[in-house]
């Protein structure tokens, strides 16, 4: 959808609107940023606002993220969960992701980075969370060509080993990959192959570092103003 529409900057530039109608279109923008998950104005807007959610194994990605969504209407795309749908579906690539997981290690890019095209091209919304993405500088690379855009911001959840460990453990929703053994491998990948990602986003000055140990509403309370300012930026982006 983001590829197909129009500018919303051209349209609200317009000679021929008026300045009341640019006002009311203004406000309709803002309201649907923070109300309208899909379609409606948002979906005017030709760039999409890309929001890339890093940590390790975990970290409590997937938790926040259901937070975001339910608060500030993005889609959210999981990087494992696609990958994991890929397996249930019996496809092609299926049996080597399943592999790929049990040993902790990293899926081909071009693999990954397809699902995730497919999931942003099909949807009607145009902000997105992509979690667990990108968690090596080849997946970093690969989006940037596959997809042509950059994260506007990272989210980067900062968790002691331990506490992952512990909270991966008791998770109990029946991964194959949440024993003690993959585990460790996960840890060791994500020091060797994430960390430097995680790094070159801070370098470029768009990293947002939480620190995850809390409750959920306490680690969230950290994450809320990072999107309430996001939203200006993302307005001031479309509308100028
Ligand atoms: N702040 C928290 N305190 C305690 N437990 C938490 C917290 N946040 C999440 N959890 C729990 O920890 C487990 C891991 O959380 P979650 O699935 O969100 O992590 P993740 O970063 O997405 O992990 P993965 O990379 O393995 O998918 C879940 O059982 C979740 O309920
Ligand atoms: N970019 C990615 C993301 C995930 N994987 C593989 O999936 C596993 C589970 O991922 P979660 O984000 O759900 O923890 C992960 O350990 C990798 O094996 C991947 O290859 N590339
Ligand atoms: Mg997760």
């Amino acid at each position: 959808m983001w590829r197909r529409v129009i500018s919303l900057s051209s349209l609200i530039s317009s000679s021929k609107s008026t300045l009341s109608n640019q006002a009311a279109v203004r406000l309709k923008v803002w309201e649907s940023l923070t109300t309208e998950a899909k379609g409606g104005i948002a979906s005017w807007v030709k760039t999409p606002f890309i929001t890339f959610v890093l940590g390790g194994p975990g970290s409590g990605k997937g938790t926040q993220c259901e937070k975001i969504v339910e608060t500030f209407g993005f889609t959210h795309l999981s990087a494992g969960d696609l990958l994991r749908r890929e397996i249930a579906s019996n496809s092609k690539d299926g049996t080597m992701i399943l592999k790929t997981i049990i040993e902790g290690k990293i899926v081909p890019s071009e693999v990954t980075v397809k699902l995730i095209k497919r999931e942003m091209e099909s949807s009607d919304n145009v902000k997105f969370l992509i979690d667990g993405f990108p968690r090596s500088e080849e997946n970093r690379v690969s989006f940037e060509q596959i997809i042509g855009a950059e994260p506007n911001i990272v989210l980067y959840f900062d968790c002691p080993e331990k506490e992952m460990i512990e909270r991966v453990l008791s998770r109990n929703q029946g991964r194959v990959d949440d024993n003690i053994n993959t585990i460790k491998k996960r840890l060791e990948v994500f020091e060797a192959l994430s960390l430097p990602v995680i790094n070159y986003y801070s370098n470029k000055g768009k990293l947002h570092k939480i620190n995850a140990v809390g409750t959920v509403d306490e680690i969230f309370e950290q994450v809320h103003p990072i999107f309430d300012m996001c939203k200006v930026s993302f307005l001031v982006t479309i509308l100028i």
